[in-house]
């Protein structure tokens, strides 16, 4: 059978091919930046419109009260199932780089007189900037470990380490329980960056214990560009977790207008000031598309993508440099000394990867709108430019 009939049995008998069509993807395109920016949801729009016209437009300010000052809460109870988390634990709102910034001066408070940070050497770099950062502010050191090496890198002075669950630029999926077991057997805390697997791949977070986690929602949660982030907080810290930005919104008593701050209870106390309520609706309404999908049907197509991507690549491009190992998220990376130029001409051609410096080519696989059709035509042009 020619690859181009294998694509399109293979597309046809997809499981989640229907999926496809509640997205406002352009049919001509090969979208294989999910990893970066999710398409848009259907149902996003119209629920923006009806945000903006009856929520804000009629209801006005009543409507804090009627949703939308516990939406951070209420939204991050849906994201849980998606990260292996029990309900409230996971709450939505500002970025990433905000909530690595909570996590990691929450997390050394949990974990005191233990003088250094542990970071994955192959990190997303705001995640080291923020490190450095906090690190200044309470006294720590950032010590950097490729993740392959933290077991053995892990001590007695080490307060935590912060871990990327799927590496940006290759892929690769570390073993978040085992390295996760590796931290707490030398009592540090494991705090992980979910932003490539959220959506992606399952993530065990209450099953293996981590401590804490961050992770966006634009990529393969596909709530828009700039939509909040998440925190996630184990129970067994909600009671205690102390973290720096403590705003009004995570106030026990908001309203109350105290001069000093308490806490509020459970994952209350991750928020900071006030939500971002458009954004946050928005991310609401694209993760509709979650209600009849499992995050186990979304990684079997995933990892069959990626299968059918290597064995056109092998077949079309046999020198291919595929730097993404088996184990895997959703996304598959090729090295080209040529990258940025050869991704300009990808994309101009209707193949819309991206380029990481200095010569990585990236391409993800969401796998509730990505066809098989689409991961064929990447290698096709890929050998077209040879
Ligand atoms: C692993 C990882 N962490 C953090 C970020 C970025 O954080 P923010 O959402 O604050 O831009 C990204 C992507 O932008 C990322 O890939
Ligand atoms: N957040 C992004 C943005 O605002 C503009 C362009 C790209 C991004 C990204 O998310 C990049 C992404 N985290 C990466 O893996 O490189």
């Amino acid at each position: 059978m020619s690859l181009r009939d294998e694509a399109a049995e293979l597309d046809m008998r997809d499981p989640l091919a229907g999926k496809r069509a509640e997205f406002d993807v352009d049919p001509d395109l090969s979208y294989l930046d999910g990893n970066s920016l999710g398409a848009p949801p259907r149902g996003v729009a119209p629920r923006l419109a009806e945000v903006v016209g009856e929520q804000w437009g009629r209801r006005l300010i009543r409507s804090w009260d009627e949703g939308w000052w516990d939406a951070p809460e209420r939204i991050g109870d849906r994201i849980a199932p998606l990260v292996g988390a029990a309900p409230g634990q996971v709450v939505v709102g500002d970025s990433t780089t905000v909530n690595l910034f909570k996590a990691l001066v929450a997390g050394v408070r949990l974990n005191p007189d233990r003088p250094e940070i542990l970071l994955d050497a192959a990190t997303f770099p705001t995640d080291g900037y923020i490190a450095e950062s906090a690190a200044r502010l309470t006294g720590h050191r950032v010590r950097r470990v490729p993740v392959r090496e933290m077991a053995s890198a892990v001590s007695s002075r080490t307060a935590l380490a912060l871990v990327n669950h799927v590496d940006y630029v290759t892929g690769e999926l570390h073993d978040l329980p085992v390295v996760t077991e590796a931290l707490h057997s030398a009592g540090a805390l494991a705090v992980w960056d979910l932003c490539h697997s959220a959506g992606a791949v399952p993530v065990p977070l209450d099953a293996a214990g981590v401590d804490l986690a961050v992770g966006c929602t634009y990529k393969f949660l596909n709530g828009g560009p700039g939509a909040p982030a998440f925190l996630y907080v184990a129970r067994k810290w909600l009671d205690v977790f102390d973290q720096p930005l403590s705003g009004w919104a995570g106030h026990a008593d908001p309203f109350g207008m105290t001069p000093s701050y308490a806490g509020g209870t459970g994952i209350r106390r991750g928020r900071t000031g006030t939500p971002d309520i458009l954004s946050m609706l928005a991310l609401d309404a694209a993760l509709d598309v979650w209600d009849d999908v499992t995050i186990d049907q979304v990684r079997a197509k995933g990892l069959a993508l990626g299968e059918f991507f290597l064995r056109c690549l092998d077949e079309l491009v046999p020198d291919a440099d595929v730097v993404t190992p088996r184990s895997r998220g959703n996304q598959i990376s090729v090295r080209r000394p040529d990258a940025k130029a050869t991704m300009g001409e990808l994309i101009a051609r209707g193949v819309i990867g991206d380029y990481r410096p200095p010569d990585v080519l990236r391409f993800g696989l969401a796998a509730l709108y990505v066809r098989y059709a689409d991961v064929l035509r990447a290698a096709e042009e890929l050998r077209a430019l040879r």
